[in-house]
């Protein structure tokens, strides 16, 4: 499920819990679009910080219902662009794990606040499928192509640090990142929605280059991916 707080200060907290990595099931999407929801329709909620219960963020997609479902009636990547639509700052607060779609749900916050230790990665390569919730699409934006690729395709984890070299998380620190990101959450909400607006078409026009920002992954980058994760094709390149 995904738990939601008001807090003092006009504040919103979304807590995603799903023993034992707050993994993305049905139901804690659903508790997600819930929350969000709440916290959009309400006019006295002015920034949004989501978390993960039990000191991690999230895992990813909950890979047990991968045997149950074929398809999914509530899509993170639906859930990913309603964040970005939001014109209310969202943070997210990050302890030691963003992984696959947790990731990607960080991606979709307009900050991201982790612990020192935290890791974040795209595995979903391991599972022999690609990041399909906007990962693809929103992780270049951050931090250009070549390193994008190079997270996507290996599936590796990477420090909180390198995360921060490379721009994919905006902040670390060696307290707890819920608190720090409520702080954080409570200054910007301070601005005026005409400041964070500005802000907002800043990031947009820069990342612009690299096309628009929704839809899925090209025919050509899928092409790309199979020809590099199937090992009987590999060598025809
Ligand atoms: C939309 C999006 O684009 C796509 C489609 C996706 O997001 S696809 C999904 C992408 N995510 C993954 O591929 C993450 C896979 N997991 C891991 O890499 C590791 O598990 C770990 C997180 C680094 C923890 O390692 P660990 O060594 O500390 O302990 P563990 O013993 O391995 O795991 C501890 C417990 O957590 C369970 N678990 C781990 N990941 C899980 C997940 N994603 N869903 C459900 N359960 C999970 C695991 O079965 C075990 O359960 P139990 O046995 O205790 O009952």
């Amino acid at each position: 499920m995904a738990e939601f707080t008001r807090l003092q200060n006009c504040l919103a907290l979304i807590r995603l819990r799903n023993p034992p990595v707050n993994a993305i099931s049905t139901t804690v999407a659903r508790g997600i679009k819930e929350s969000l929801q709440k916290a959009i329709t309400d006019d006295t909620v002015k920034a949004i910080v989501i978390c993960g219960a039990d000191g991690i963020f999230c895992a990813g997609a909950d890979i047990r219902e991968f045997k149950v479902h074929k398809t999914f009636d509530i899509q993170l990547g639906d859930i990913v662009d309603e964040i970005q639509r939001n014109k209310k700052p969202v943070v997210a607060a990050i302890q030691k794990l963003a992984l696959g779609g947790g990731l990607e749900l960080a991606l979709g916050c307009h900050y991201r606040i982790a612990h020192a230790e935290a890791q974040v990665g795209f595995p979903e390569v391991t599972l022999g499928i690609l990041p399909g919730a906007r990962g693809t699409q929103l992780l270049p934006r951050l931090v250009g192509v070549p390193a994008a690729l190079d997270l996507i395709i290996s599936g590796r984890h990477i420090s909180a640090n390198e995360a921060l070299k490379l721009g994919i998380i905006d902040k670390i620190v060696n307290s707890d990142p819920i608190e720090e990101s409520i702080k954080f959450a409570q200054r910007i909400s301070g601005q005026s929605s005409q400041e964070l607006q500005m802000t907002s078409d800043m990031v947009a026009d820069k990342s612009s280059a690299l096309g628009p920002p929704k839809g899925y992954t090209s025919k050509a980058t899928i092409e790309f991916f199979f020809y590099l994760t199937v090992p009987g094709l590999c060598c025809g390149m």
